[in-house]
């Protein structure tokens, strides 16, 4: 295991113990920082940790989950496959998720791809962006079905996405707009765009803690996510049809076009996404509700009423959950094959962590 102690890793961490996956493997711990330091004790007593760039020792790994990042992965793999080495590579990162000979992992979407592709010998599996990842946990059904023509996705992501230091940023920005109003706020006879002006004034100020975004997030948002790519797309966004169809494992002619605008919010570790599904025929709502709800043990239908929609889809109930939300489901003014959706997850668990501990299950239990 590598990449361990970092925010994916803990949560992948967490997931293991909970999930008693380690009683199933030898786990052997690596360190990009402190080696020979003790490393955790998950029930087999602590040893040292050993170099994370050391490849004769990854080597005799049977397979190795890293949550380290993308220039680890892009440092270490080519050297180890160079090496020789024919074991399991599990990955958080996003580095070799669009190789050809790797598979991008979402089980309960896409069992039948990874089966495949371990009886076909590949050896890479690559846990998915975030919003794919949720947004196919949540509303996968239909694309399997056959039933999406396309889909947009306007997403809501939040700070985790940026990494550990973006969610702290996030807390200082809030509390740096809280103390700027809080003597008015504590006289309930002063003015609200007096309050409103010294907020604004702050968010603009060149002092406010922003060195992580690049830009004021708390009481604003930030409408760009990753890379700039020359087609006008954010990398981001650029994700959603690439990586949705290689999960589906669709290729060429039946590629689904998807696209949208990523944009940053506020919100601690859940992404949340408006979805518009182009559907290839007019599908009653009973049928899709049915659909989304049976797909998997996680996906929880909201009726779309205003109260079980602020009660049950927000970022607020689901953080720290598996649960994906999927509610607002109704059909849109521009006809019955146009369906509106709204999915919520928390992303480091189906985001990130949970596809990279349920591989090595696989792997075991294969
Ligand atoms: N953030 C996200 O939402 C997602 C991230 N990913 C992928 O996972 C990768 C890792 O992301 P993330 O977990 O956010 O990265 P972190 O920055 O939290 O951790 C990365 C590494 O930093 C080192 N590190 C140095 N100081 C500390 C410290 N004080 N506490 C903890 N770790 C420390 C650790 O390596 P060492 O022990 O070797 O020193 C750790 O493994 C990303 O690069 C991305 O590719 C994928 C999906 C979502
Ligand atoms: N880009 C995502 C987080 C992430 O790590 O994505 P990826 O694994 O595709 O690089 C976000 O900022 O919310």
């Amino acid at each position: 295991m590598v990449g361990w102690r970092g925010m994916v890793g803990s949560v992948l961490m967490q997931r293991m113990r909970e999930e008693n996956d380690f009683a199933l493997v030898e786990p052997v711990f690596f360190t990009t920082s402190s080696v020979g330091a003790a490393g955790p004790d998950v029930g087999q007593g602590s040893a040292p940790l050993l170099d994370a760039t050391d490849v004769a020792q990854l080597a005799k790994m049977d397979a190795i989950i890293t949550c380290q990042g993308g220039d680890y992965t892009n440092e270490v793999y080519p050297k180890l496959r160079a090496a020789g080495w024919k074991g399991y590579w599990i990955d958080a990162a996003s580095a070799l998720r669009m190789k050809d000979d790797a598979i991008i992992i979402l089980d309960p979407v896409n069992m039948g791809v990874i089966k495949d592709g371990l009886a076909r010998g590949v050896k890479d599996y690559i846990g998915g962006n975030c919003t794919v990842s949720l947004m196919l946990m949540g509303v996968g059904a239909l694309f399997s079905a056959g039933l999406v023509e396309w889909m947009t996705a306007m997403t809501y992501q939040a700070a985790s996405g940026a990494g550990a230091q973006n969610m702290r940023e996030l807390l200082s920005q809030m509390g740096t707009l809280h103390g700027v109003a809080a003597p008015m706020l504590k006289d309930s006879a002063s003015a609200i765009l007096d309050i409103d002006r010294v907020v604004t004034d702050s968010l603009r100020s060149a002092d406010f803690p922003k060195k992580n975004f690049g830009a004021p997030l708390a009481g604003s948002l930030i409408p760009y996510i990753d890379k700039e790519l020359e087609s006008g797309q954010s990398k981001e966004e650029w994700k959603g049809q690439v990586e949705t169809n290689k999960i589906l494992g669709r290729s060429g002619a039946d590629i689904t076009p998807i696209d949208g605008i990523c944009v940053r919010i506020g919100a601690m570790r859940c992404h949340s996404q408006a979805l518009t599904i182009k559907l290839k025929r007019d599908v009653p709502l009973d049928e899709i509700e049915s659909m989304i709800r049976e797909a998997n043990d996680w996906v929880k239908f909201v009726p779309n009423h205003r109260e079980d929609s602020m009660r049950d889809l927000t970022p607020a109930a689901v953080s720290g959950s598996l649960t994906i939300p999927v509610g607002r489901v109704r059909k849109l003014n521009m006809g019955p094959d146009y369906l509106g959706a709204f999915t919520c997850g928390d992303q480091l668990l189906w985001g990130a962590a949970e596809p990279l501990r349920r591989m090595l299950r696989i792997l075991v239990e294969a």
